[in-house]
């Protein structure tokens, strides 16, 4: 029987002018050194949508305002399995310097370098999609 519990994630794909939130996960924790949207586990009762708002609060220090749902993606890593809710978000204010400011480690990356980055492997179809959408034809 498989007594693995499946985590509900909500994820802030966080959009700026073509730009992207992007952070590095921490050593010590599953997949450190890959890249990553901030987000994180769902609390009981929470929706995906406030969660990846919270998360990125949290983790960004940024307001932000939840869009659409992206894509919604379920997966198997070796350390967990996770239904995973990529939410489209944009900062809820604008300030100026948005884009230098501190960021808590996250930073701002045109959609050009995404497929560059090394993300975990569920978000291989959000990173197609995001080049789809927002690349400049
Ligand atoms: N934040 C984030 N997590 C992702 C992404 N892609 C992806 O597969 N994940 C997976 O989603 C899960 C997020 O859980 P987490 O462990 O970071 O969440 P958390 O901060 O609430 O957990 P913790 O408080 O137990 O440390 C991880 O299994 C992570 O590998 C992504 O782009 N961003």
């Amino acid at each position: 029987m498989n007594s693995r519990k499946t985590n509900r994630i909500g994820i802030a794909v966080v959009e700026h002018q073509r730009q992207f939130l992007i952070g590095v996960r921490p050593a010590g924790v599953a997949l450190a050194g890959f890249h990553e949207f901030p987000g994180g586990k769902c609390q009981p009762e929470e929706s995906t949508e406030a969660c990846a708002v919270r998360e990125c609060k949290e983790e960004t220090g940024l307001e932000v305002i939840a869009i659409n749902e992206l894509l919604y993606e379920e997966h198997s890593y070796d350390h967990a399995d996770v239904k995973l809710h990529f939410w489209l978000c944009r900062p809820a204010q604008l300030p100026s310097d948005l884009t230098t400011c501190n960021l808590q480690g996250f930073h701002w990356f045109p959609v050009e370098s995404l497929p560059e980055l090394q993300f975990p492997e569920a978000n291989a179809r959000l990173i197609d999609l995001l080049v789809s959408a927002f690349s400049v034809s």
